[in-house]
């Protein structure tokens, strides 16, 4: 018989969360250990199952991550910057793998995760779906391909209650867009443009966010030249796709080597 990971998920209460906790249940190949939330938290205490509008699943839901990561083999955290540079800490205590879906780090959050990936596996993606991963790779050939002719803009729309913006999705596309024509993305990003902004320079790479209703996340890469435009497009219409890749990477990183790795290790590409 396999074994089978135990699976902690943070923000348990959240639209990934508990999202995460169905995938994670259903899938048959790990276990749902325990559901971490914030303290004060309204699901704090209760069962888990009940607090989702359900039937009891015999876990409560517990605002202690050092207990809970003991327990577990992989945690899978889609929460806020902060609570995830955190988590790292506590998972690579507990020699967990951690997978963090979260979004919207400052750098500096970005490097304390450093000291924790020396000791445990982090895989972080600010986009764990296949199609996403794909349409980066594709985006870093279609950047090096063109030449500073095409100005690549990115537009992404989302529900009206992110927090963060651009999209994590955003700026890997950016990122990869930026690896495709051989330049560092922080010296030619233009972000939130308003007013007399001049024209547009050459070489830039735009992003623009859009916010509304329940759009659950849509991106554009658009490559403008005289004369013609390529648009490679990805559109997200089921959170199950974030889900199920971050499921995947629980269970790609069990026996890996402490360190950082994304979803292009997960899936190989
Ligand atoms: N990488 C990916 O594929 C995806 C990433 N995301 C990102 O995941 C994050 C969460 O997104 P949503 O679920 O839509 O947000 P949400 O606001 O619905 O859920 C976040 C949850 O985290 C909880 N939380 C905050 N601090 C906590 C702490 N210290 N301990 C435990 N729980 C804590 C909140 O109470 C909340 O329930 C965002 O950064 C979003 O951008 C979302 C979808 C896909
Ligand atoms: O907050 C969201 O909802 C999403 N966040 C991720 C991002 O910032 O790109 C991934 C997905 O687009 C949904």
């Amino acid at each position: 018989m396999t074994h089978k990971p135990g699976i902690v998920v943070t923000g348990a209460s959240g639209r990934m969360g508990q999202m995460l906790i169905r995938t994670v249940i259903d899938s048959g190949q790990a276990h749902l250990v325990a559901a971490l939330e914030r303290p004060g938290h309204g699901w704090i205490g209760r069962d888990l199952g009940e607090a989702m509008g359900g039937a009891p699943l015999g876990v409560t839901v517990t605002d202690d991550p050092l207990e809970a990561f003991a327990r577990a083999q992989a945690i899978i955290d889609f929460t806020v910057p902060a609570a995830s540079v955190e988590f790292a800490q506590l998972a690579a205590q507990a020699r967990a793998v951690h997978v963090i879906g979260t979004t919207g780090f400052t750098q500096d959050q970005l490097d304390q995760l450093k000291p924790a990936a020396r000791h445990a596996t982090i895989i972080r993606a600010g986009n764990m779906s296949l199609g996403v991963n794909l349409l980066v790779q594709l985006t870093r050939r279609v950047a090096a391909a063109l030449d500073e002719d095409f100005d690549i803009e990115i537009v992404e729309a989302h529900h009206n209650q992110k927090v963060d913006a651009p999209s994590g999705t955003a700026l890997m596309l950016g990122q990869a867009a930026a690896e495709g024509r051989g330049v560092n993305l922080s010296d030619v990003s233009d972000r939130g443009r308003d007013g007399i902004t001049g024209p547009r320079q050459r070489g830039h790479i735009g992003f623009s966010a859009i916010r509304g209703g329940d759009i659950v996340g849509e991106h554009d890469v658009m490559f403008a030249a005289a004369g013609e435009r390529i648009i490679l497009r990805h559109v997200a219409t089921d959170r199950a796709i974030f889900a199920r890749g971050a499921l995947k990477a629980a269970l790609w990183g069990q026996g890996k080597p402490p360190g950082e790795y994304d979803m292009a290790d997960v899936l190989g590409l």
